[in-house]
């Protein structure tokens, strides 16, 4: 069984997957992904290359996150043809992932990923589960994690769904406002469903 879990930026999906881990569950990140397929000598990467110029390219040929990051969430048509450029090359590999994930010997896999309805990945899992806190906490989670803007943070908000559309998807889902302990009791009961439905 795979499902499908997602929450926007700083939600604290990848501190629940490894919850989920750490009882048992296999897991693959799509942001993870996302990096593998800008790897230098990847065709993406030199789709990018050649529209923004050595502007996005570290000394070394590997891609400058932070000034992509900069260019896409300031100019929606932008992150548009980045998505274009991206998101089939990540879901094909995610497949590759996914397939080798299955073969294990774990329960069920999570497919870890923000933009798990905005990339139509969720035709790749049989369920999902949001990780939903209140916009303002992940705000300032991310904030106090990344060295990002308040304006860049609300950019990328912008350009993912919203809580409220998010939830009604129908999933699973953990609330993730509380402390970890609060979380590790919800992954704790999901778990047991889970490992209950699958085949
Ligand atoms: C713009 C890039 C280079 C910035 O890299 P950076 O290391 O700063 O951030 P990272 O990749 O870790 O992403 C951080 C978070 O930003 C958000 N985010 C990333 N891309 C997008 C997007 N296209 N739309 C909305 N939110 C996004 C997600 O919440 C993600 O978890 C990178 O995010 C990227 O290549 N994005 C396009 C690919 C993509 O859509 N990835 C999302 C998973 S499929
Ligand atoms: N229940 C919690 N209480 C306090 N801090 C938390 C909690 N859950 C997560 N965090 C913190 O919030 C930040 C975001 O969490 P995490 O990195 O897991 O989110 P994410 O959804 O994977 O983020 P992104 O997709 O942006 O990479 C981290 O610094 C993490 O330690």
């Amino acid at each position: 069984m795979i499902i499908g879990l997602t929450g926007g930026i700083g939600s604290g999906k990848s501190t629940v997957a490894r919850a989920f881990a750490a009882l048992g569950a296999a897991w693959v990140d799509a942001d993870d992904v996302a990096r593998e397929i800008v790897a230098p000598g990847e065709p993406a990467l030199e789709a990018i290359s050649r529209r923004y110029g050595k502007a996005v390219l570290q000394q070394d040929g590997t891609l400058n996150r932070a000034a992509l990051r900069e260019i896409i969430f300031a100019t929606p048509t932008e992150r548009e043809w980045l998505e274009s450029v991206t998101h089939p090359r990540v879901r094909e590999r995610l497949l590759t992932h996914l397939e080798r994930l299955q073969a294990t010997p774990a329960a069920y896999v999570l497919l870890v990923s923000p933009l798990l309805f905005e990339s139509g990945q969720d035709a790749l899992v049989e369920r999902c589960l949001v990780v939903d806190l209140p916009e303002a906490l992940q705000r300032e989670r991310t904030l106090a994690r990344d060295n990002v803007s308040r304006d860049q943070v609300n950019a990328i908000l912008a350009a993912q769904l919203s809580r409220e559309k998010r939830l009604s998807h129908g999933c699973d889902v953990i609330d993730n406002s509380g402390d970890a302990a609060f979380m590790r009791q919800q992954v704790s009961a999901l778990d047991a469903r889970y490992r209950a439905l699958a085949p």
